[in-house]
């Protein structure tokens, strides 16, 4: 067993960050932007590329309004255009790949069209593979000027050999997400110690990394934040918004929107491999007032770091606290 797995396991609810001595005057002084890619965006904060979470509407908006995101594969025959059309509005087009036959053709189509996007995602449920290992050698080579994001993974070694093989970043989370089911009927993920193999991964990665999957507060950016993320990706909570492509459900006069894993009976059509499901997730309202609040949460936890900026938060001491950070307020 390697040395990394007899650190001890912990996740968001068993971890609390320690104060540091303040310097600015007011939160709205710090800053939250983090660069990615060529790009600077306003928070560390993606949408996950799920269909139940983003769709082209909210891509353009968050593209207009400085946030990054990343458009989901699961309507293959759209990206070309949806790319094309992303760039006759002035703005950076970032899709999803799989690691399928048909996706090497279509890495194909895009190079020798130069329609180009500025960033690309390997979505694949275990990411630590040879064949993803071998999508971005091809897709390095075919479309070298595209940031490529790789996972998902949980190990340190995953991180060594996707960054080694060309990926400029990599998306560390495998099964710890709300919708998840791969925990249960696998063994196998992240689930229950997401924030342990953050931190793993970042001892040996040498670039960016995404944590994707079980935040459920917004301090948890902040905690992903101190554990090494430069991105953390966001499913249920960013789901439940007018902007989100689920339908509004009203049950006993609360208000619900749909959230459904990728891996889920809904999206395959099929019941084989299944190791995701649908839920309700509470309706939020606006996606730009829940963005705001994050963007202010973590001004809050810059301030809290005794900083100016995100790194400051890398710095500060943490206590493990296992489970009774909510001191039974749920
Ligand atoms: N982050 C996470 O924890 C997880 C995320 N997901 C998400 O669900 C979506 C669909 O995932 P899924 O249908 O499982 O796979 P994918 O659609 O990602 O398929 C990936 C390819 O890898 C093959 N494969 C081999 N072993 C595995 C494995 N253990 N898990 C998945 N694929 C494997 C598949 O073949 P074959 O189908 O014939 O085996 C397929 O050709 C993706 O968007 C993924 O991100 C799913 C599970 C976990
Ligand atoms: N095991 C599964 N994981 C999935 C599935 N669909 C998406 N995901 C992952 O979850 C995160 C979002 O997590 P959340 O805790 O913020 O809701 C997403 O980015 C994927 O990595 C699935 O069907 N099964």
């Amino acid at each position: 067993m390697s040395n990394y797995f007899s650190m001890e396991a912990f996740d968001y609810d068993d971890i609390q960050l320690v104060p540091s001595k303040g310097i600015i005057k007011s939160r709205r002084d710090a800053d939250t932007s983090i660069k990615f890619g060529s790009r600077t965006f306003k928070i560390p904060v993606v949408p996950a590329n799920m269909e139940s979470v983003i769709n082209e509407d909210l891509a353009v908006w968050l593209a207009e309004n400085g946030y990054y995101y990343v458009m989901h594969r699961f309507q293959p025959e759209k990206r070309f255009d949806f790319i094309k059309r992303m760039h006759d509005k002035g703005l950076f087009a970032s899709i999803s790949v799989g690691i399928k036959d048909s996706e090497y053709q279509f890495i194909d189509q895009l190079a020798e069209s130069q329609n180009i996007p500025e960033y690309i995602t390997i979505d694949v449920a275990h990411g630590h593979s040879i064949y993803v290992i071998k999508m971005i050698k091809y897709i390095k080579e075919k479309l070298p000027e595209s940031f490529l994001t790789a996972g998902n993974i949980a190990t340190p070694e995953a991180v060594r050999e996707l960054e080694n093989a060309g990926a400029d970043a990599t998306k560390v989370g495998v099964g710890p997400g709300k919708a998840c089911i791969t925990k249960l009927k696998t063994g196998f993920g992240t689930g229950g110690w997401q924030l342990a193999a953050l931190r793993m991964c970042s001892k040996v990665a040498s670039k960016p990394l995404i944590a994707d999957g079980g935040i459920r507060h917004n301090g948890d950016i902040a905690k992903s934040v101190r554990f090494g993320a430069s991105m953390v990706m966001i499913g249920s909570m960013l789901a439940g918004h007018e902007e989100s492509p689920g339908h509004i459900i009203k049950i006993d006069g609360k208000n619900y929107k749909q959230y459904w894993g990728s891996a889920s009976e809904v999206q395959k059509g099929a019941y084989r491999n299944v190791e995701g499901k649908q839920m309700l997730v509470p309706y939020r309202g606006s996606i730009k007032d829940t963005l705001v609040e994050m963007q202010e949460d973590l001004q809050s936890s810059i301030s809290y770091a005794g900083g100016r900026d995100l790194n400051s938060i890398r710095k500060v001491d943490y206590v493990i606290v296992k489970n009774t950070i909510m001191n039974g307020d749920y």
